[in-house]
């Protein structure tokens, strides 16, 4: 999964690292320097100024301090005493007790290439422009400190940055459905052949291992087959399907499910609908009636990672033009780029909740932004 994005952004890391400079300049240096630049408060680098960040714990340490809060906090702390960290005070001072430097000018070439990099693994230019922000702005030591350090100040500065982006919207869906009043219900839309029918059958078998009771049901009446398409992964996985004649309105398939759940005790509702393109505006406006009548506890957008950037633009225009409240990723196994996992929340606003890893049931897993996170980048 996301293998050629994940040397890119290894690359990236490295690069950085061999021009970053280590200092160690003796006490006395130090205070010079201090003194020289004493009074100055600056606490944002200029472009074409040097971007200095304390060296990490070693490993050894960070074992004996495992608490990533903690470090932060300390960092945070230091760079606060240090005026921001980055006036010449700052400097001096990160000089003086031998802390890494990594210029400006060194860092934007760098930049640069992994823009580069980002835009050809799919990922949507808005996005590639705010991780590349992130970056500078966590190698100022502003915003870090929610993820486990690895040791790395620059690997460090892009894990945090990825993971502002993907985690946007991050809800915990587990808590969602044990709180919610039974049933639950959840509609899924999306274009055709991406795996939508699928899904709704690798989360039924999710759900059951949470020990929840689903009904399938099937809102797609415009294409012929789709009711037997449903239908066999109803039967495979012994669940009761409602089915309506092909041509019928959705919204009363779906309706008469929920109808089914209250009078069986029956906890979620998965509903199926036609694959549709943003602009058929008869499909859109089943959908709006879909939402009007039955009043889903929530609506899953669904697009194959494999589509990249038109899984991008595609989920920016069916937010815009339905009501969404997260995506599923299918396809994932089969995806070397990782653009459309890394830009889909943050183009819809709406959190991605699962990645579709194959093509069995049980081939559906949470889309945990931190872990999602450790495997472009490698674990801590
Ligand atoms: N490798 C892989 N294949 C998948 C995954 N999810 C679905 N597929 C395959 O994608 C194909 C299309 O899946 P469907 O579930 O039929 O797609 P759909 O969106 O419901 O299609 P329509 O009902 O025609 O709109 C099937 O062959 C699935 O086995 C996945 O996560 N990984």
């Amino acid at each position: 999964m996301f293998d050629g994005l994940k040397d890119k952004l290894k690359g990236f890391t490295e690069d950085v690292e061999e021009d970053a400079e280590i200092e160690d300049e003796p006490e006395e240096d130090a205070e010079t320097a201090d003194t020289a630049s004493a009074g100055d408060t600056d606490s944002e680098p200029e472009r074409g100024e040097s971007v200095e960040r304390p060296d990490e714990q070693s490993p050894a340490e960070s074992q004996e301090n495992p608490s990533t809060e903690e470090t932060a906090e300390e960092d945070a702390d230091d760079a606060e005493s240090e005026g921001g960290g980055l006036g010449l005070t700052g400097k001096a001072k990160a000089i003086a007790t031998g802390k890494t430097i990594i210029e400006q000018e060194d860092l934007q070439p760098h930049l640069d290439e992994l823009e580069v990099a980002l835009l050809d693994s799919n990922v949507e230019l808005e996005v590639a422009i705010e991780i590349l922000n992130g970056i500078e702005e966590n190698l100022t030591g502003q915003a870090r400190g929610r993820l486990e350090s690895t040791g790395s100040v620059v690997e460090d500065a892009l894990r945090e940055s990825l993971y502002d982006v993907i985690s946007v919207g991050q809800f915990d869906f587990d808590q969602r459905v044990a709180e919610a009043d039974k049933p639950f219900v959840m509609v899924f839309t999306g274009v055709n052949g991406v795996g939508k029918t699928t899904s709704i059958a690798k989360l039924s078998r999710y759900l059951e291992k949470q020990g929840y009771s689903t009904v399938l049901a099937n809102g797609d009446t415009y294409r012929a087959g789709a009711n037997e398409q449903l239908q066999e992964h109803a039967d495979a996985l012994d669940r009761k399907l409602i089915t309506h004649e092909q041509g019928s309105d959705p919204a009363a398939v779906i309706y008469d499910a929920v109808e089914y759940a209250e009078a069986n005790d029956v906890d979620v509702v998965l509903g199926d609908t036609a694959g549709r393109l943003h602009t058929s505006d008869d499909l859109m406006d089943q959908l709006e009636k879909i939402d009007r009548v039955i009043e889903p506890d929530m609506t899953v957008f669904v697009d194959e990672a494999v589509a990249g950037q038109d899984a991008v633009n595609r989920a920016e225009e069916f937010d815009k033009a339905a009501t969404i409240d997260a995506s599923i990723l299918t396809k994932a196994d089969a995806d070397q780029d990782g653009g459309a996992a890394i830009s889909v929340a943050h183009v819809t606003g709406k959190p991605i909740l699962f990645l579709g890893t194959g093509q069995d049931y049980d081939d559906l897993e949470r889309f945990e932004p931190e872990r999602i996170v450790n495997e472009l980048l490698g674990p801590e």
